[in-house]
């Protein structure tokens, strides 16, 4: 009688072919891999360029299939990376949307972007039914875990902060920060009253610390504004823009994007929003938190630091005082208002800056403009000249230059929006979870809209439309429910920039030329340029 012998264990059969088992298991992980990437899923979205004819077979099949359904799938265009992250990327939009109308899928930083043709702007930006803000606000930053808390109320709390705090204080915040930009003229030549030029080569340094300080005052009050906090403000405003992916264009990290939103992600939080914001800002406040509710009683129109008027809605209203966890939620959303508040302004004013700069501008502009602004200045008992919100209202041709520049300036998304369900966009269906926005430069040139960018700096002022107001034409602010709350404000600042750079100093650009760094990116990207100043007597 033979024993039989014992079956060999899976260990010992892998051992045993393991040269084949791991050259069939290696050929399985790549087809995987090639068929992820090739349904844009995978990593690698640098490699998938390069395989331009099966994409398009396997975009052929899906079309067909869907083609049985009574609507269609959006066309998926592949623009190739170099054309992309260029100047030329903007034709290559206009040129899809051209050809297919609509709806098209345009992949890039590695995701599916579903990029909207003009006409169906105000139905995507305003109906709230079928379109989510706060998913794709979070999705665009990397911080979906930030809908996990407070039933996943962070965005709608930090709009809610700036919608409600700021309509009855305009006035009293504007009063605050007007003084912080009359002095920081002075930073840009070093208080030098001399006729002598000064060379300025990062004017949007100049402008972000100018809205930080401003930020720092209405955020934490005035007993906070030091060099310090101005500092980390700035850090922390940096940190969650990058984190938002908006220097992914310009980053070499563009060739994989998976790698770089992780890397960008974990140094920004543990290298600059822990230490700068959570371990350096929030300490002060907690250590001040009792004095922090003693401004319950102040006038619904009286200057309150942001803080402080969420720091009186979730003390405890039995003891009357804010919980650890409350104070941490506090500061989380503020900090929410530290990015929404401060880079796009500054991108903004220099914008602003960099146009009325060039000759032809001042020629047409700079000297309505000036005269503008000394029939509207006030002047106190003492002779003293100052801004308050109203006397800025009446700044009209400032206004309009303002929207032009901003309608002008070429942004390509300013509004995401993600669909809660399978919507029909015209004649696509776009399926539920998509990420939807339109193609800004279009909606702001078209031909329907205005028939081109041709720069028309006063048409806003013979119009009387102000730059706060958004339109299905003129969406720099968005549209609609989540229209941004902070533009009367954003507004305000950056006339008070222009009024006191313009009104200081003789400027010209050196070359009469500045630089788009980012054309694809003009709304967080701030073109650069040397401005050469001279004080003005
Ligand atoms: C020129 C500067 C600014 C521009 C171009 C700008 C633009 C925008 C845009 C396009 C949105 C999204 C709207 C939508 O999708 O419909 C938005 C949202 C928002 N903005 Fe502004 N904004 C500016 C300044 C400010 C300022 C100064 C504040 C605060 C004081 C602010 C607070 C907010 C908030 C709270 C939201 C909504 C929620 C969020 O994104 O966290 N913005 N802004």
């Amino acid at each position: 009688m033979t024993s039989a012998s014992p079956s060999p264990s899976l260990t010992q059969r892998l051992a045993n072919h393991s040269p084949t088992i791991t050259v069939s298991l290696v050929i399985n992980f790549c087809l995987a891999l090639f068929i992820l990437e090739m349904r844009e899923a995978g990593p690698f979205s640098a490699a998938r360029q390069r395989f331009l004819p099966l994409r398009k077979l396997l975009q052929f099949k899906q079309q067909t299939s869907s083609s049985k359904l009574s609507s269609l799938k959006p066309p998926i265009v592949y623009i190739p990376r170099d054309i992309q992250f260029s100047a030329k990327g903007h034709a290559a939009y206009n040129e899809a949307l051209n050809k297919h109308g609509d709806v098209v899928i345009i992949p890039r930083h590695g995701r599916m972007e579903y990029v909207l043709e003009h006409v169906h702007v105000r139905e995507v930006l305003t109906n709230t039914h079928n379109y989510s803000f706060d998913k794709a606000v979070t999705n665009m930053l990397h911080m979906e875990f930030m809908l996990w808390f407070n039933n996943g109320t962070f965005i709608s709390e930090v709009d809610r902060l700036v919608a409600e705090g700021l309509t009855p204080r305009l006035s009293a915040y504007v009063d605050e920060i007007a003084p912080i930009f009359e002095n920081g003229a002075g930073d840009l030549d070093g208080n030098k009253l001399s006729d002598t030029k000064t060379e300025v080569t990062d004017l949007y340094h100049w402008a972000h610390r100018l809205l930080a300080r401003s930020m720092v005052k209405l955020i934490l009050g005035d007993k906070y504004l030091t060099p310090a906090n101005t500092e980390d403000f700035m850090a922390t405003a940096i940190a969650v823009a990058r984190l938002s992916g908006v220097y992914e264009n310009t980053d070499g990290w563009r060739y994989l994007p998976w790698l770089w939103s992780l890397q960008t992600t974990l140094s920004a939080v543990l290298f600059t929003i822990v230490p700068r914001y959570f371990l350096s800002v929030v300490p002060q406040l907690w250590r001040d938190r009792k004095e922090r509710l003693k401004n319950i009683d102040r006038p619904s129109n009286a200057f309150v630091p942001f803080f402080d008027l969420l720091a009186i809605k979730y003390r405890n209203s039995e003891t009357g005082e804010l919980g650890f966890l409350n104070f941490l939620w506090c500061t989380t959303v503020c900090l929410g208002l530290v990015f929404a508040s401060i880079h796009q302004s500054a991108v903004v004013a220099v914008w602003c800056i960099m146009t009325l700069a060039k000759q032809k501008q001042q020629d047409i502009y700079l000297g309505e403009l000036r005269s503008e602004w000394e029939e509207n200045i006030q002047i106190d008992s003492n002779g003293n000249q100052f801004w308050t919100v109203e006397s800025l209202k009446r700044l009209k041709k400032l206004d309009s230059f303002i929207r032009e520049v901003m309608r002008s300036k070429g942004d390509t998304f300013t509004s995401l929006r993600y669909t809660t369900k399978d919507v029909q966009i015209g004649k696509y269906l776009v399926p539920k979870n998509s990420l939807v926005s339109p193609y800004v430069k279009r909606v702001h040139e078209h031909p329907d809209n205005y028939g081109g960018a041709d720069f028309d700096g006063f048409q806003w002022a013979r119009k009387d439309v102000p730059a706060v107001q958004g339109r299905h034409d003129f969406i720099a602010f968005g549209l609609g429910r989540w229209a941004c709350p902070g533009r009367h404000l954003a507004i305000s600042e950056v006339k008070l920039i222009m009024i006191n750079l313009f009104r200081n100093f003789d400027v010209a650009l050196r070359g009469d030329e500045f630089h788009v760094v980012d054309p694809m990116n003009t709304t967080s990207v701030a073109p650069e340029g040397i401005l050469e100043i001279t004080r003005r007597n």
